[in-house]
């Protein structure tokens, strides 16, 4: 069976609103105030949240204080927990193109460096967690993106052939994962890094999910 496997941060939704919300309970805890801003940090949000912590220690001219970074990423994550759909929203078209590959006959799964607890609560939260036939978190295995296992398996898991998947998703980790994995590669250009997706040259740019459909047939042919 065919897979599409979706990246969840910055390809399925716009989580940077609550991350970054996170990251400044964590400076605020510190005595610093708001550190992240949400237009111009919402690309390092989307990476995670120890980027978010090492750039918001960049700004305070403190980059190297790694031992600060590692003693706030557990509150990090407990500030995130309580308010993770807060201004977290589903990019638009997004289900409705996981309905229209599901229709068609295509696996559909996520594949997320988030903690694997985490993605289940937001997409539970956002009412999707069920359209989906796997979902594999940064910590479901012991590896994670961009090892091309993580993505294999959440095939697997997902009823589907490895060898024949397609990674949507927005970053160069998503990029390198589907390279290792021999597998095409689709990143979208809707988020906060759009412009920096074409120089990462994936087998297609997405500027639209109601584009979706069309480019997976294209670069994995029809379902069955
Ligand atoms: O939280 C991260 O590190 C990024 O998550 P993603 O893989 O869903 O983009
Ligand atoms: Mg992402």
């Amino acid at each position: 069976m065919k897979t599409v496997v979706f990246d969840l941060d910055g390809t399925l939704a716009d989580t940077s609103g609550d991350l970054i919300a996170a990251a400044n309970a964590c400076f605020r805890d510190m005595g610093e105030g708001d550190v992240l801003v949400h237009a111009e940090d919402a690309g390092t949000a989307l990476r995670g949240g120890r980027a978010m912590l090492t750039l918001g220690m960049e700004k305070l001219g403190r980059a190297n204080d790694a031992a600060t970074i590692d003693r706030y990423y557990p509150m990090l994550l407990d500030a995130y927990k309580r308010e993770i759909d807060t201004h977290t929203i589903l990019y638009p078209g997004a289900m409705e193109a996981v309905a229209a590959l599901k229709a068609a006959g295509y696996r559909v799964a996520i594949c997320t460096n988030k903690p694997e607890a985490l993605a289940e609560l937001l997409l539970t939260r956002l009412g999707v967690r069920d359209a989906f036939g796997a979902m594999l978190g940064a910590d479901s295995l012991a590896v994670r993106k961009p090892d091309p296992e993580h993505l294999f398996e959440t095939a697997r898991r997902a009823g589907g052939d490895p060898a024949q998947c397609v990674l949507i998703g927005d970053s160069d980790t998503d990029r390198n994962t589907a390279r290792a994995a021999g597998v095409p590669c689709v990143l979208v250009t809707f988020g906060p890094s759009g412009e920096d997706m074409a120089a990462l040259e994936p087998e297609a740019l997405l500027n639209d999910f109601a584009d979706l459909p069309e480019v997976i047939e294209r670069l994995i042919g029809k379902a069955a």
